[in-house]
Protein backbone atom coordinates (compact mmCIF):
# COMPACT_ATOMS: atom_id res chain seq x y z
CA UNK A 1 0.00 0.00 0.00
CA UNK A 2 1.04 3.72 -0.89
CA UNK A 3 1.86 5.33 2.34
CA UNK A 4 -2.08 6.64 3.44
CA UNK A 5 -4.07 9.60 2.74
CA UNK A 6 -3.39 12.41 5.71
CA UNK A 7 0.33 11.13 5.83
CA UNK A 8 0.77 15.50 6.64
CA UNK A 9 -1.60 15.47 9.89
CA UNK A 10 -2.54 19.06 11.07
CA UNK A 11 -0.71 19.74 14.03
CA UNK A 12 -1.62 21.87 17.17
CA UNK A 13 -0.27 25.87 17.37
CA UNK A 14 -0.18 27.24 20.61
CA UNK A 15 -0.24 30.90 20.94
CA UNK A 16 0.73 32.08 24.41
CA UNK A 17 -0.04 36.20 24.61
CA UNK A 18 1.34 38.59 26.88
CA UNK A 19 0.92 42.33 27.79
CA UNK A 20 3.00 44.10 25.32
CA UNK A 21 4.68 46.59 27.76
CA UNK A 22 8.28 46.62 28.08
CA UNK A 23 10.33 47.58 31.23
CA UNK A 24 8.41 45.77 33.93
CA UNK A 25 5.57 44.46 32.83
CA UNK A 26 6.11 41.69 29.53
CA UNK A 27 9.58 40.89 31.81
CA UNK A 28 7.43 39.43 34.52
CA UNK A 29 5.32 38.21 33.01
CA UNK A 30 7.27 35.76 29.99
CA UNK A 31 8.05 32.75 31.74
CA UNK A 32 4.42 32.04 33.10
CA UNK A 33 3.36 33.02 29.67
CA UNK A 34 5.67 30.37 28.07
CA UNK A 35 4.98 27.99 30.58
CA UNK A 36 1.25 27.90 30.05
CA UNK A 37 1.67 27.34 26.69
CA UNK A 38 4.25 24.27 27.60
CA UNK A 39 1.82 22.80 29.79
CA UNK A 40 -0.78 23.01 27.19
CA UNK A 41 0.96 21.56 24.85
CA UNK A 42 2.12 18.68 26.75
CA UNK A 43 -1.39 17.54 28.29
CA UNK A 44 -2.08 17.52 24.61
CA UNK A 45 0.28 15.57 23.40
CA UNK A 46 0.56 13.16 26.34
CA UNK A 47 -3.70 12.66 26.26
CA UNK A 48 -4.63 13.17 22.23
CA UNK A 49 -3.74 10.94 19.57
CA UNK A 50 -4.91 10.88 15.71
CA UNK A 51 -6.63 8.28 14.42
CA UNK A 52 -3.79 6.46 12.89
CA UNK A 53 -1.88 6.25 16.50
CA UNK A 54 0.22 8.82 16.72
CA UNK A 55 0.33 11.47 19.66
CA UNK A 56 -1.06 14.89 18.39
CA UNK A 57 1.89 17.39 17.01
CA UNK A 58 1.96 20.95 18.82
CA UNK A 59 4.11 23.39 17.76
CA UNK A 60 4.43 26.44 20.14
CA UNK A 61 4.69 30.42 18.56
CA UNK A 62 8.63 31.20 18.85
CA UNK A 63 7.83 34.15 21.29
CA UNK A 64 4.98 35.36 23.53
CA UNK A 65 2.56 37.51 21.38
CA UNK A 66 2.62 40.96 22.46
CA UNK A 67 1.18 42.71 19.62
CA UNK A 68 0.40 42.42 15.73
CA UNK A 69 4.11 41.65 14.81
CA UNK A 70 4.21 38.97 17.48
CA UNK A 71 0.75 37.35 15.60
CA UNK A 72 2.15 37.49 12.28
CA UNK A 73 5.25 35.68 12.88
CA UNK A 74 3.13 33.07 14.54
CA UNK A 75 0.56 32.62 11.99
CA UNK A 76 3.46 32.58 9.66
CA UNK A 77 5.70 29.67 11.78
CA UNK A 78 1.68 28.09 11.91
CA UNK A 79 1.54 28.08 8.14
CA UNK A 80 4.84 26.89 7.26
CA UNK A 81 3.93 23.92 9.89
CA UNK A 82 0.97 23.01 8.97
CA UNK A 83 -1.33 23.91 12.25
CA UNK A 84 -4.88 23.70 11.69
CA UNK A 85 -6.30 23.83 15.80
CA UNK A 86 -5.02 27.05 17.32
CA UNK A 87 -4.89 27.82 21.09
CA UNK A 88 -4.45 30.71 22.62
CA UNK A 89 -3.08 30.99 26.25
CA UNK A 90 -2.49 33.52 28.64
CA UNK A 91 -2.03 34.35 32.20
CA UNK A 92 -2.78 38.22 32.07
CA UNK A 93 -3.99 41.07 30.35
CA UNK A 94 -3.06 41.77 26.35
CA UNK A 95 -4.33 43.31 23.58
CA UNK A 96 -7.68 41.56 21.74
CA UNK A 97 -7.50 42.39 17.78
CA UNK A 98 -3.64 43.21 18.10
CA UNK A 99 -3.46 40.09 19.27
CA UNK A 100 -5.78 37.52 18.05
CA UNK A 101 -5.43 34.37 15.19
CA UNK A 102 -7.33 36.26 12.34
CA UNK A 103 -7.47 33.13 9.96
CA UNK A 104 -11.17 32.15 8.99
CA UNK A 105 -10.65 28.41 8.76
CA UNK A 106 -8.91 27.73 11.90
CA UNK A 107 -11.04 26.60 14.54
CA UNK A 108 -10.01 28.66 17.90
CA UNK A 109 -10.02 28.53 21.66
CA UNK A 110 -8.60 30.99 23.82
CA UNK A 111 -7.98 30.14 27.37
CA UNK A 112 -7.67 32.92 29.93
CA UNK A 113 -6.12 32.08 33.38
CA UNK A 114 -7.99 32.53 36.52
CA UNK A 115 -6.05 34.50 38.67
CA UNK A 116 -6.31 37.39 40.26
CA UNK A 117 -2.69 39.19 40.17
CA UNK A 118 -2.76 39.36 36.49
CA UNK A 119 -6.12 39.57 34.76
CA UNK A 120 -6.24 36.55 32.35
CA UNK A 121 -10.27 37.08 32.12
CA UNK A 122 -10.20 39.95 31.16
CA UNK A 123 -7.99 39.35 28.08
CA UNK A 124 -10.35 36.64 27.21
CA UNK A 125 -13.54 38.39 27.21
CA UNK A 126 -11.80 41.71 25.54
CA UNK A 127 -10.64 39.27 22.78
CA UNK A 128 -13.73 37.07 22.92
CA UNK A 129 -15.32 40.01 22.02
CA UNK A 130 -13.17 40.85 19.00
CA UNK A 131 -13.71 37.52 17.31
CA UNK A 132 -17.53 37.95 17.67
CA UNK A 133 -17.61 41.75 16.30
CA UNK A 134 -15.69 40.27 13.62
CA UNK A 135 -17.45 37.19 12.87
CA UNK A 136 -14.71 34.82 13.76
CA UNK A 137 -16.03 32.70 16.03
CA UNK A 138 -13.62 31.64 18.94
CA UNK A 139 -14.29 28.93 22.04
CA UNK A 140 -13.47 30.59 25.15
CA UNK A 141 -11.92 28.39 28.77
CA UNK A 142 -12.12 30.06 31.76
CA UNK A 143 -11.26 28.04 34.65
CA UNK A 144 -14.03 27.78 37.70
CA UNK A 145 -12.24 28.14 40.41
CA UNK A 146 -9.59 30.92 41.23
CA UNK A 147 -5.56 29.78 40.84
CA UNK A 148 -2.42 31.59 41.96
CA UNK A 149 -0.13 33.29 39.54
CA UNK A 150 2.76 30.61 38.65
CA UNK A 151 0.36 27.75 39.27
CA UNK A 152 0.94 25.38 36.30
CA UNK A 153 -1.41 22.74 36.62
CA UNK A 154 -4.14 22.63 34.38
CA UNK A 155 -7.89 22.43 36.29
CA UNK A 156 -10.22 19.74 35.47
CA UNK A 157 -12.51 21.82 33.59
CA UNK A 158 -10.05 23.63 31.67
CA UNK A 159 -8.64 19.99 30.71
CA UNK A 160 -12.28 18.84 29.67
CA UNK A 161 -12.80 22.09 27.36
CA UNK A 162 -9.52 22.02 26.43
CA UNK A 163 -10.19 18.20 24.97
CA UNK A 164 -13.01 19.02 23.69
CA UNK A 165 -12.14 22.08 21.31
CA UNK A 166 -9.28 20.06 20.41
CA UNK A 167 -10.35 17.18 19.30
CA UNK A 168 -13.18 18.79 17.24
CA UNK A 169 -11.04 21.12 15.39
CA UNK A 170 -8.61 18.41 14.54
CA UNK A 171 -11.63 16.74 13.09
CA UNK A 172 -12.12 19.79 10.88
CA UNK A 173 -8.50 20.46 10.26
CA UNK A 174 -8.41 16.44 9.16
CA UNK A 175 -11.51 16.65 6.80
CA UNK A 176 -10.18 19.30 4.94
CA UNK A 177 -8.73 18.91 1.58
CA UNK A 178 -9.67 15.40 1.30
CA UNK A 179 -12.41 13.97 -0.87
CA UNK A 180 -16.03 12.09 -1.25
CA UNK A 181 -15.50 8.91 -3.57
CA UNK A 182 -18.97 7.96 -5.06
CA UNK A 183 -18.52 4.55 -6.16
CA UNK A 184 -21.57 4.69 -8.20
CA UNK A 185 -24.20 6.74 -8.40
CA UNK A 186 -28.06 7.05 -6.28
CA UNK A 187 -29.00 3.49 -4.51
CA UNK A 188 -32.69 3.04 -4.87
CA UNK A 189 -33.72 6.69 -4.36
CA UNK A 190 -32.10 7.36 -1.34
CA UNK A 191 -31.35 11.15 -0.48
CA UNK A 192 -28.38 11.02 1.12
CA UNK A 193 -26.75 9.39 -2.15
CA UNK A 194 -28.04 11.98 -3.83
CA UNK A 195 -24.18 13.88 -3.36
CA UNK A 196 -24.53 17.21 -2.66
CA UNK A 197 -21.12 19.01 -3.69
CA UNK A 198 -21.89 22.54 -2.43
CA UNK A 199 -22.40 21.15 1.06
CA UNK A 200 -19.32 18.77 0.86
CA UNK A 201 -17.22 21.89 -0.17
CA UNK A 202 -18.77 24.74 1.20
CA UNK A 203 -18.93 23.24 4.78
CA UNK A 204 -16.60 20.55 5.36
CA UNK A 205 -13.34 21.66 2.55
CA UNK A 206 -14.13 18.60 1.01
CA UNK A 207 -14.08 17.67 -3.00
CA UNK A 208 -16.25 15.15 -4.50
CA UNK A 209 -15.26 12.47 -6.57
CA UNK A 210 -17.49 10.20 -8.70
CA UNK A 211 -17.05 6.68 -10.58
CA UNK A 212 -19.31 4.49 -12.19
CA UNK A 213 -19.09 0.95 -10.59
CA UNK A 214 -17.26 -0.24 -14.56
CA UNK A 215 -14.36 0.82 -12.51
CA UNK A 216 -14.38 -2.13 -10.52
CA UNK A 217 -15.49 -4.31 -12.69
CA UNK A 218 -12.42 -3.12 -15.27
CA UNK A 219 -10.33 -3.79 -12.05
CA UNK A 220 -11.78 -7.28 -11.15
CA UNK A 221 -11.60 -7.99 -14.73
CA UNK A 222 -7.95 -7.15 -15.44
CA UNK A 223 -6.69 -8.02 -12.51
CA UNK A 224 -5.74 -4.57 -11.04
CA UNK A 225 -4.78 -5.30 -7.61
CA UNK A 226 -2.22 -7.11 -5.78
CA UNK A 227 -3.02 -11.19 -6.48
CA UNK A 228 -0.48 -11.33 -3.59
CA UNK A 229 -2.47 -9.74 -1.27
CA UNK A 230 -5.81 -11.36 -2.45
CA UNK A 231 -4.02 -14.97 -2.02
CA UNK A 232 -3.69 -13.87 1.47
CA UNK A 233 -5.82 -12.24 2.23
CA UNK A 234 -8.69 -15.16 0.98
CA UNK A 235 -6.79 -17.61 3.28
CA UNK A 236 -7.34 -15.56 5.72
CA UNK A 237 -10.46 -15.32 5.20
CA UNK A 238 -11.28 -18.85 5.04
CA UNK A 239 -9.38 -19.81 8.01
CA UNK A 240 -10.64 -17.04 10.24
CA UNK A 241 -14.36 -16.95 8.89
CA UNK A 242 -17.32 -19.26 9.56
CA UNK A 243 -19.99 -19.53 6.33
CA UNK A 244 -23.18 -19.72 8.23
CA UNK A 245 -26.71 -21.29 6.83
CA UNK A 246 -27.37 -20.15 3.19
CA UNK A 247 -31.29 -19.37 4.03
CA UNK A 248 -32.17 -18.64 1.05
CA UNK A 249 -34.88 -21.00 -0.86
CA UNK A 250 -34.04 -23.32 -2.57
CA UNK A 251 -35.38 -21.87 -6.12
CA UNK A 252 -32.83 -19.39 -5.16
CA UNK A 253 -29.99 -20.84 -4.09
CA UNK A 254 -26.25 -19.65 -5.32
CA UNK A 255 -24.30 -23.42 -6.56
CA UNK A 256 -22.00 -23.63 -3.90
CA UNK A 257 -19.35 -23.46 -6.71
CA UNK A 258 -21.10 -19.89 -7.43
CA UNK A 259 -21.00 -18.82 -4.12
CA UNK A 260 -17.00 -19.56 -3.21
CA UNK A 261 -16.59 -17.08 -6.47
CA UNK A 262 -19.07 -14.72 -4.63
CA UNK A 263 -16.32 -15.24 -1.88
CA UNK A 264 -13.26 -14.23 -3.64
CA UNK A 265 -14.74 -11.44 -5.46
CA UNK A 266 -16.05 -9.87 -2.47
CA UNK A 267 -12.54 -10.18 -1.16
CA UNK A 268 -10.92 -8.52 -4.40
CA UNK A 269 -13.56 -5.73 -4.40
CA UNK A 270 -12.65 -4.96 -0.56
CA UNK A 271 -8.80 -4.42 -1.64
CA UNK A 272 -9.98 -2.86 -4.52
CA UNK A 273 -12.27 -0.48 -2.72
CA UNK A 274 -9.35 0.69 -0.65
CA UNK A 275 -6.86 0.89 -3.70
CA UNK A 276 -9.63 3.47 -4.91
CA UNK A 277 -9.28 5.36 -1.68
CA UNK A 278 -6.08 6.17 -0.90
CA UNK A 279 -3.95 4.06 -3.79
CA UNK A 280 -1.73 1.37 -3.79
CA UNK A 281 2.20 1.42 -5.09
CA UNK A 282 1.78 -2.69 -6.05
CA UNK A 283 -0.39 -1.30 -9.08
CA UNK A 284 2.18 0.85 -10.10
CA UNK A 285 4.95 -1.82 -10.25
CA UNK A 286 2.40 -3.66 -12.22
CA UNK A 287 2.17 -0.87 -14.45
CA UNK A 288 -0.80 0.80 -13.30
CA UNK A 289 0.66 4.15 -12.18
CA UNK A 290 -2.49 6.12 -12.17
CA UNK A 291 -4.25 3.57 -10.11
CA UNK A 292 -1.61 3.32 -8.08
CA UNK A 293 -2.33 6.86 -6.54
CA UNK A 294 -5.67 6.19 -5.59
CA UNK A 295 -8.33 8.86 -4.62
CA UNK A 296 -7.56 10.56 -1.59
CA UNK A 297 -10.49 9.46 -0.22
CA UNK A 298 -11.28 10.01 3.34
CA UNK A 299 -14.80 8.71 2.67
CA UNK A 300 -16.25 6.83 0.12
CA UNK A 301 -19.65 5.22 -0.57
CA UNK A 302 -20.68 2.20 -2.73
CA UNK A 303 -24.16 2.58 -4.57
CA UNK A 304 -24.43 -1.49 -5.07
CA UNK A 305 -28.24 -1.64 -4.85
CA UNK A 306 -29.68 -2.24 -7.27
CA UNK A 307 -27.28 -2.43 -10.84
CA UNK A 308 -24.29 -3.61 -9.33
CA UNK A 309 -25.86 -6.52 -6.79
CA UNK A 310 -28.55 -7.16 -9.62
CA UNK A 311 -25.70 -9.04 -11.43
CA UNK A 312 -22.68 -8.98 -9.29
CA UNK A 313 -22.16 -9.75 -5.76
CA UNK A 314 -23.02 -7.24 -2.99
CA UNK A 315 -20.33 -4.70 -0.99
CA UNK A 316 -21.13 -5.98 2.25
CA UNK A 317 -18.09 -7.56 2.69
CA UNK A 318 -15.85 -4.88 1.64
CA UNK A 319 -18.11 -2.54 3.23
CA UNK A 320 -17.76 -4.24 6.64
CA UNK A 321 -14.21 -5.34 6.79
CA UNK A 322 -12.83 -1.52 5.41
CA UNK A 323 -15.04 -0.49 8.24
CA UNK A 324 -13.50 -2.02 10.78
CA UNK A 325 -10.19 -1.56 12.24
CA UNK A 326 -8.82 -5.10 11.24
CA UNK A 327 -8.27 -6.98 7.78
CA UNK A 328 -5.80 -9.50 6.96
CA UNK A 329 -3.20 -7.22 7.01
CA UNK A 330 -3.39 -6.94 10.60
CA UNK A 331 -4.96 -3.83 13.19
CA UNK A 332 -4.83 -0.89 10.83
CA UNK A 333 -7.40 2.24 11.20
CA UNK A 334 -10.98 2.14 9.94
CA UNK A 335 -10.99 2.78 5.91
CA UNK A 336 -14.71 4.81 5.77
CA UNK A 337 -17.02 3.00 3.27
CA UNK A 338 -21.01 4.01 3.49
CA UNK A 339 -23.23 1.35 2.04
CA UNK A 340 -26.03 2.53 -0.27
CA UNK A 341 -23.56 5.61 -1.01
CA UNK A 342 -25.03 7.40 1.60
CA UNK A 343 -22.68 10.36 1.57
CA UNK A 344 -24.49 12.45 4.82
CA UNK A 345 -23.92 8.92 6.85
CA UNK A 346 -20.99 8.79 5.21
CA UNK A 347 -19.77 12.15 6.47
CA UNK A 348 -21.38 11.34 10.23
CA UNK A 349 -19.13 8.17 10.37
CA UNK A 350 -16.08 10.67 9.87
CA UNK A 351 -17.14 12.35 12.43
CA UNK A 352 -17.60 10.01 14.75
CA UNK A 353 -14.56 8.34 13.83
CA UNK A 354 -12.40 11.01 13.80
CA UNK A 355 -13.49 11.95 17.24
CA UNK A 356 -13.05 9.09 18.93
CA UNK A 357 -10.67 6.86 16.86
CA UNK A 358 -12.75 3.83 16.82
CA UNK A 359 -14.85 2.45 14.32
CA UNK A 360 -18.70 3.06 13.16
CA UNK A 361 -21.49 0.67 13.12
CA UNK A 362 -23.30 1.95 9.68
CA UNK A 363 -27.28 1.03 10.43
CA UNK A 364 -30.71 1.39 9.47
CA UNK A 365 -32.84 2.86 11.95
CA UNK A 366 -34.93 -0.38 11.24
CA UNK A 367 -37.89 -0.88 13.71
CA UNK A 368 -38.98 0.97 16.81
CA UNK A 369 -40.23 -1.87 18.85
CA UNK A 370 -42.61 -1.18 21.59
CA UNK A 371 -43.21 -3.00 24.56
CA UNK A 372 -46.60 -3.98 23.95
CA UNK A 373 -45.75 -5.19 20.34
CA UNK A 374 -42.84 -7.09 22.01
CA UNK A 375 -44.67 -9.04 24.26
CA UNK A 376 -47.03 -9.71 21.57
CA UNK A 377 -44.57 -11.52 19.36
CA UNK A 378 -42.61 -12.87 22.24
CA UNK A 379 -45.11 -13.77 24.53
CA UNK A 380 -43.26 -11.25 27.74
CA UNK A 381 -42.54 -7.52 27.85
CA UNK A 382 -39.13 -6.38 27.24
CA UNK A 383 -37.23 -5.88 30.69
CA UNK A 384 -34.31 -3.56 32.25
CA UNK A 385 -32.96 -1.13 30.24
CA UNK A 386 -35.36 -2.20 27.62
CA UNK A 387 -38.64 -2.06 29.04
CA UNK A 388 -39.51 1.02 27.71
CA UNK A 389 -39.20 -0.67 24.30
CA UNK A 390 -36.05 -0.17 21.58
CA UNK A 391 -35.19 0.12 17.92
CA UNK A 392 -33.43 -2.38 15.50
CA UNK A 393 -30.91 -1.05 14.42
CA UNK A 394 -29.71 -3.23 11.05
CA UNK A 395 -28.48 -2.82 7.61
CA UNK A 396 -26.71 -5.51 5.09
CA UNK A 397 -23.52 -4.06 5.04
CA UNK A 398 -21.47 -1.63 5.99
CA UNK A 399 -21.56 -2.12 9.85
CA UNK A 400 -17.67 -2.73 11.67
CA UNK A 401 -17.01 -6.19 13.10
CA UNK A 402 -16.28 -3.88 15.99
CA UNK A 403 -19.45 -3.50 16.08
CA UNK A 404 -19.87 -7.20 17.93
CA UNK A 405 -18.76 -5.87 21.18
CA UNK A 406 -16.08 -8.36 21.60
CA UNK A 407 -13.35 -5.63 22.47
CA UNK A 408 -12.99 -5.33 26.78
CA UNK A 409 -12.16 -3.01 29.49
CA UNK A 410 -12.61 -4.39 32.92
CA UNK A 411 -14.76 -7.20 31.47
CA UNK A 412 -17.07 -4.85 29.57
CA UNK A 413 -18.11 -4.48 26.37
CA UNK A 414 -16.59 -1.25 24.21
CA UNK A 415 -14.98 -0.50 20.77
CA UNK A 416 -11.27 0.38 20.99
CA UNK A 417 -8.86 2.40 18.70
CA UNK A 418 -7.15 -0.34 17.06
CA UNK A 419 -3.90 0.22 18.60
CA UNK A 420 -5.38 -0.85 21.93
CA UNK A 421 -7.31 -3.82 20.13
CA UNK A 422 -5.48 -7.12 21.37
CA UNK A 423 -5.37 -9.70 18.92
CA UNK A 424 -7.53 -11.99 21.11
CA UNK A 425 -10.09 -9.26 20.49
CA UNK A 426 -9.85 -9.31 16.83
CA UNK A 427 -9.69 -12.98 17.19
CA UNK A 428 -13.34 -12.68 19.08
CA UNK A 429 -15.12 -10.37 16.58
CA UNK A 430 -14.26 -12.39 13.59
CA UNK A 431 -15.56 -15.55 15.83
CA UNK A 432 -18.59 -13.72 17.03
CA UNK A 433 -19.89 -13.13 13.08
CA UNK A 434 -20.57 -15.68 10.81
CA UNK A 435 -20.62 -14.81 6.82
CA UNK A 436 -24.28 -15.58 5.48
CA UNK A 437 -24.99 -15.56 1.62
CA UNK A 438 -26.89 -13.10 0.91
CA UNK A 439 -30.69 -13.13 0.60
CA UNK A 440 -30.93 -13.21 -3.30
CA UNK A 441 -34.27 -12.02 -3.37
CA UNK A 442 -32.50 -8.45 -2.55
CA UNK A 443 -29.32 -9.47 -3.88
CA UNK A 444 -29.31 -11.44 -7.05
CA UNK A 445 -25.75 -11.55 -7.83
CA UNK A 446 -25.10 -12.87 -3.86
CA UNK A 447 -22.34 -12.52 -1.99
CA UNK A 448 -22.18 -12.63 1.98
CA UNK A 449 -23.19 -10.60 4.91
CA UNK A 450 -22.07 -10.60 7.67
CA UNK A 451 -24.28 -11.35 10.61
CA UNK A 452 -23.61 -10.82 14.05
CA UNK A 453 -25.64 -9.22 17.54
CA UNK A 454 -23.99 -6.14 19.34
CA UNK A 455 -23.53 -6.96 22.63
CA UNK A 456 -25.58 -4.87 25.50
CA UNK A 457 -24.70 -2.36 27.83
CA UNK A 458 -22.46 -0.46 25.97
CA UNK A 459 -22.29 3.27 25.90
CA UNK A 460 -23.52 4.69 22.40
CA UNK A 461 -24.45 7.44 20.41
CA UNK A 462 -25.99 7.40 17.34
CA UNK A 463 -25.99 10.40 14.79
CA UNK A 464 -27.25 11.40 11.61
CA UNK A 465 -26.62 14.59 9.07
CA UNK A 466 -29.77 15.75 7.25
CA UNK A 467 -30.18 18.29 4.27
CA UNK A 468 -33.36 20.82 4.68
CA UNK A 469 -33.91 22.78 1.87
CA UNK A 470 -34.01 26.05 2.32
CA UNK A 471 -32.34 25.06 5.95
CA UNK A 472 -28.94 23.52 5.01
CA UNK A 473 -27.53 20.57 7.03
CA UNK A 474 -28.56 19.95 9.97
CA UNK A 475 -27.24 17.05 12.66
CA UNK A 476 -29.41 15.14 15.22
CA UNK A 477 -27.40 12.99 18.02
CA UNK A 478 -29.17 10.24 20.65
CA UNK A 479 -27.20 8.98 23.03
CA UNK A 480 -28.34 5.55 24.67
CA UNK A 481 -27.08 2.05 25.15
CA UNK A 482 -26.91 -1.40 23.64
CA UNK A 483 -29.16 -3.44 24.92
CA UNK A 484 -29.64 -7.88 24.89
CA UNK A 485 -32.63 -9.67 24.32
CA UNK A 486 -32.96 -13.06 25.66
CA UNK A 487 -32.27 -15.89 22.80
CA UNK A 488 -36.27 -16.28 22.87
CA UNK A 489 -37.40 -12.79 21.96
CA UNK A 490 -33.93 -11.88 19.44
CA UNK A 491 -34.77 -15.03 17.38
CA UNK A 492 -38.56 -14.12 16.95
CA UNK A 493 -37.25 -10.38 16.20
CA UNK A 494 -34.54 -10.88 14.40
CA UNK A 495 -35.85 -13.77 12.28
CA UNK A 496 -38.60 -11.31 11.34
CA UNK A 497 -36.31 -9.07 9.50
CA UNK A 498 -33.14 -10.06 7.84
CA UNK A 499 -31.20 -12.31 9.95
CA UNK A 500 -28.17 -12.20 7.93
CA UNK A 501 -27.52 -8.67 9.00
CA UNK A 502 -25.89 -7.31 11.48
CA UNK A 503 -28.22 -6.33 14.55
CA UNK A 504 -27.70 -3.79 17.39
CA UNK A 505 -30.74 -3.52 19.79
CA UNK A 506 -30.65 0.64 20.50
CA UNK A 507 -32.23 2.17 23.63
CA UNK A 508 -31.66 6.28 23.64
CA UNK A 509 -31.67 8.41 26.61
CA UNK A 510 -34.87 9.26 27.66
CA UNK A 511 -35.23 12.90 28.93
CA UNK A 512 -39.10 13.03 29.01
CA UNK A 513 -39.19 15.54 26.85
CA UNK A 514 -39.43 16.51 22.92
CA UNK A 515 -38.06 13.88 20.62
CA UNK A 516 -36.73 12.20 23.63
CA UNK A 517 -39.94 11.99 25.16
CA UNK A 518 -39.92 8.11 24.65
CA UNK A 519 -38.44 5.70 22.00
CA UNK A 520 -40.91 5.88 19.80
CA UNK A 521 -40.44 9.87 19.55
CA UNK A 522 -36.72 9.38 18.91
CA UNK A 523 -37.68 7.37 16.18
CA UNK A 524 -40.80 8.82 15.12
CA UNK A 525 -38.04 12.32 15.03
CA UNK A 526 -35.11 10.28 12.97
CA UNK A 527 -34.59 12.18 9.61
CA UNK A 528 -33.72 9.59 7.64
CA UNK A 529 -33.01 5.90 6.86
CA UNK A 530 -29.63 5.33 8.07
CA UNK A 531 -27.72 6.36 11.28
CA UNK A 532 -24.25 5.81 12.55
CA UNK A 533 -23.49 4.51 15.65
CA UNK A 534 -20.81 5.59 17.87
CA UNK A 535 -19.32 4.31 20.78
CA UNK A 536 -19.12 6.23 24.46
CA UNK A 537 -21.68 9.12 25.06
CA UNK A 538 -20.21 11.16 22.37
CA UNK A 539 -22.87 13.48 21.86
CA UNK A 540 -21.38 16.81 23.47
CA UNK A 541 -18.34 16.32 20.70
CA UNK A 542 -20.62 16.61 17.85
CA UNK A 543 -21.97 19.01 18.67
CA UNK A 544 -19.18 21.42 19.29
CA UNK A 545 -17.95 20.00 16.07
CA UNK A 546 -20.88 20.70 14.25
CA UNK A 547 -20.62 24.72 15.58
CA UNK A 548 -17.66 25.01 13.74
CA UNK A 549 -19.13 23.75 10.43
CA UNK A 550 -22.05 25.55 11.82
CA UNK A 551 -24.58 22.92 10.73
CA UNK A 552 -26.77 23.50 13.79
CA UNK A 553 -28.10 20.33 15.98
CA UNK A 554 -31.91 20.06 15.74
CA UNK A 555 -32.06 17.19 18.47
CA UNK A 556 -30.04 15.94 20.89
CA UNK A 557 -30.23 14.65 24.68
CA UNK A 558 -26.71 15.45 25.98
CA UNK A 559 -26.85 17.10 28.71
CA UNK A 560 -26.77 20.98 28.92
CA UNK A 561 -23.59 21.33 31.11
CA UNK A 562 -21.42 19.68 28.69
CA UNK A 563 -22.75 21.86 25.50
CA UNK A 564 -20.16 23.79 24.77
CA UNK A 565 -19.95 26.26 21.31
CA UNK A 566 -17.92 29.47 20.25
CA UNK A 567 -18.94 32.64 22.72
CA UNK A 568 -20.81 34.19 19.80
CA UNK A 569 -23.69 31.81 20.08
CA UNK A 570 -24.53 33.30 22.97
CA UNK A 571 -24.65 36.27 22.34
CA UNK A 572 -28.14 34.77 19.98
CA UNK A 573 -29.96 33.60 22.84
CA UNK A 574 -28.92 31.90 26.49
CA UNK A 575 -32.17 30.41 27.38
CA UNK A 576 -33.38 28.49 23.87
CA UNK A 577 -29.70 27.64 23.16
CA UNK A 578 -31.63 25.64 20.31
CA UNK A 579 -32.92 28.40 18.75
CA UNK A 580 -29.32 30.54 18.76
CA UNK A 581 -27.60 27.53 17.44
CA UNK A 582 -29.77 28.02 14.50
CA UNK A 583 -29.01 31.55 14.64
CA UNK A 584 -25.38 31.81 14.61
CA UNK A 585 -24.99 28.65 12.29
CA UNK A 586 -27.05 31.40 9.69
CA UNK A 587 -25.23 34.15 10.35
CA UNK A 588 -22.32 32.69 10.42
CA UNK A 589 -22.94 30.51 7.37
CA UNK A 590 -20.86 27.18 5.84
CA UNK A 591 -16.68 27.72 7.14
CA UNK A 592 -15.93 27.71 3.40
CA UNK A 593 -18.75 29.55 2.05
C1 LIG B 1 -31.69 -4.97 0.92
C2 LIG B 1 -32.51 -3.75 1.12
O1 LIG B 1 -32.68 -3.08 -0.07
C3 LIG B 1 -31.86 -2.84 2.16
O2 LIG B 1 -30.58 -2.59 1.76
C4 LIG B 1 -32.66 -1.59 2.34
O3 LIG B 1 -33.80 -1.88 3.06
C5 LIG B 1 -31.93 -0.54 3.08
O4 LIG B 1 -30.94 -0.81 3.70
C6 LIG B 1 -32.46 0.84 3.02
O5 LIG B 1 -31.69 1.72 3.74
MN1 LIG C 1 -29.75 0.95 4.32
Amino acid sequence: MTKRYLNDLPKIGIRPAIDGRRNGVRESLEKTTMAMAHATAQFLTETLRYFNGQPVEVVIADTCIGGVAEANMAAEKFRKEGVGVSITVTPCWCYGSETMDMDPHTPKAIWGFNGTERPGAVYLAAVLAAHNQKGLPAFGIYGEDVQDAGDQTIPQDVQEKLLRFTKAALVVAMMRGKSYLSIGSVSMGIAGSIVKDDFFQEYLGMRNESIDSTELLRRLELGIYDEEEFTHAYKWVKKNFTVGKDQNKETYKRSEDKKEEDLKTSIKMAIIGRDLMIGNKKLADKGFIEESMGRNALIAGFQGQRQWTDHYPNGDFMETILNSSFDWNGKRAPFLMATENDSLNGVTMAFGHLLTNTAQIFADVRTYWSPKAVERVTGSAPTGKASAGFIHLLNSGAAALDGTGQQNIDGKPVLKPFWEITDEEVASCIEATQLRPASTEYFRGGGFSTDFTTKGDMPVTIARLNIVKGLGPVLQIAEGFTVELDDHAHLLLDERTDPTWPTTWFVPNLTGEGAFTDVYSVMANWGANHCVMSYGHVGADFITLASMFRIPVNMHNVPAKDIYRPSAWGMFGTSQIEQADYGACKVFGPLYK
